[in-house]
């Protein structure tokens, strides 16, 4: 990978994992944004599974989206298969039968003999020894898919642990937790009965977690490894992951971390002048990639629309956005890392865990209403070492706010940026008249959705036999 030393996290994780730890406990990592938490775990787990003789599904990593679980996937797929290890994908980027057919071995067709796709004693094997998933595309294999099992798991990721515990996504944790309990019954009785058959008596030994306290006492158990930039340390969260003595590692005493070579700026404007004062800085800055942060969708929409209405800026910019399509989003998100777009808009979907090289500069166009939101979003740039800059705008109002979130995070003062005002008073023109194409833009857009929102309605009324047709 190009790589000459490890980071710290990953130092520190090999020490408790392959080193003298050796994985005795379940580990709880907080670590900053781009100090390198995916190789810390990739490592140690391809490490461990480089000695496996038979293939089976034995390392699972749960990520909340699938931009951030394609990108995971490349970390391990950079190195598991120089030691002979596949990995697998469920993120549901494909049709789900392209996916069983990615991640299930069908057996070798034999001369005369017919694969019969319903026989649920034929031979279906795991064609990854690690999966990368999203939690309702795992669910979907789990609950459907033949020859899909967690049986022989030993080690479980949950990545941005926080983010994936808001929520239930069908159940995910408790599920997966079940299905790898030893001696306990399943909650898939159909998955039991492909087990026997599968792999006949092949028996996957967890390794043994010492009780402490009951001398020579062990269980079988699932390791886990639970990371963010920001790890919950609510106790009645953790406990949902059932850790086995958990070790918390931490970078600092505080739980909320910036990274070391990031600047915060603040920049005070009136709110209505908010995209005059963003267009002169993004002018400011000029080429440097940058990523525009709002506080919602529409925001993100109207937005991007208005900066590509200021006539020429010099600067391609684009929207990246949870109302968008996967396949719009994945093709924008490719032209950022290419280089061919400067400038993302974005709502929160783009906070997480993205790791895009050369990424300079992060404007909080709204601020952000938690610190965790900070982090994660001003965690887009200053990674892996390299500096970065966060501006934040901010209306006078909010000063005081910003500074006692940002207090959270060891931040003491701010400084303040300002832009030129010749640069604003340059912009006047420009920005009244992309007010006025905006509000054309989006009744125009209104009425065409209505249109759609009617032809959809009428094709939906018409008899099935006039639509085939139509
Ligand atoms: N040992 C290393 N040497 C140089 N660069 C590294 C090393 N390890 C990781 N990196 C790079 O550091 C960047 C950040 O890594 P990664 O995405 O794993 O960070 P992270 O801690 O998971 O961040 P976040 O909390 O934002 O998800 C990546 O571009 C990765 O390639």
């Amino acid at each position: 990978m190009g790589f000459s030393s490890l980071f710290p996290v990953q130092v520190a994780v090999w020490q408790e994992t392959i080193g003298p730890g050796a994985f005795e406990r379940d580990l709880c990592i907080n670590s900053p944004t781009g100090s390198g938490k995916t190789l810390a775990y990739a490592l140690p787990i391809v490490q461990k599974l480089s000695t496996r003789s038979v293939k089976c599904l034995r390392a699972l990593v749960v990520l909340p989206t699938r931009d951030l679980a394609l990108q995971v996937k490349e970390v391990f797929a950079a190195i598991a298969p120089a030691v002979g290890l596949s990995v697998g994908l469920a993120v549901g980027q494909s049709s789900i039968a392209d996916e069983i057919s990615e991640l299930i071995k069908r057996p070798k067709l034999e001369a005369g003999i017919c694969y019969d796709p319903e026989d649920v004693t034929c031979e279906l094997q795991s064609s990854v020894d690690i999966l990368v998933a999203t939690p309702g595309r795992l669910m979907d294999h789990i609950n459907s898919t033949k020859g899909f099992t967690l049986e022989h798991l030993c080690y479980l990721v949950v990545d941005e642990t926080d983010r994936l515990l808001r929520e239930a996504y069908q159940s995910w944790l408790p599920t997966v937790l079940q299905l790898t309990q030893s001696n306990e019954e399943s909650l898939f009785p159909l998955a039991n009965s492909f087990l026997s058959s599968t792999f006949g008596s092949l028996k996957t030994i967890r390794r043994c977690g010492v009780e402490r306290g009951f001398k020579g006492k062990s269980h079988p158990r699932l390791v886990k490894m639970v990371l963010s930039a920001t790890l919950t340390q609510d106790p009645s969260k953790l406990a949902q992951l059932n850790l086995h003595h958990p070790l918390l590692m931490t970078t600092g005493k505080r739980r909320y971390q910036l990274p070391e070579k990031l600047e915060s700026y603040k920049l005070i404007c009136e709110s209505n002048l908010r995209p005059l004062y963003l267009v002169a800085l993004l002018q400011e800055l000029g080429e440097e990639k940058c990523i525009v942060f709002t506080s919602s969708t529409e925001s993100t929409h109207r937005l991007c629309t208005l900066l590509n209405l200021f006539g020429d800026l010099g600067i391609k910019i684009k929207e990246y956005s949870g109302l968008q399509r996967q396949s719009r989003r994945s093709k924008t998100l490719k032209s950022f890392r290419e280089g061919k777009v400067q400038v993302l808009v974005s709502s929160d979907a783009m906070t997480r865990g993205m790791d895009v090289q050369g990424v300079r500069n992060v404007i909080n166009y709204d601020i952000p209403a938690y610190i965790k939101t900070y982090i994660h979003r001003a965690g887009r740039t200053a990674r892996a070492g390299q500096a970065g800059r966060c501006f934040t705008l901010l209306h006078k109002y909010e000063v005081k706010r910003f500074k006692k979130m940002l207090q959270k995070a060891d931040n003491e003062s701010v400084p303040h940026y300002s832009v030129p005002s010749s640069s604003i008073e340059s912009l006047r023109a420009a920005y009244n008249s992309a007010l006025g194409k905006l509000k054309e833009t989006v009744e125009s857009e209104a009425s065409r959705k209505r249109k759609f929102g009617s032809k959809f309605l009428k094709l939906s009324r018409t008899k099935p036999t006039d639509r085939r047709k139509g």
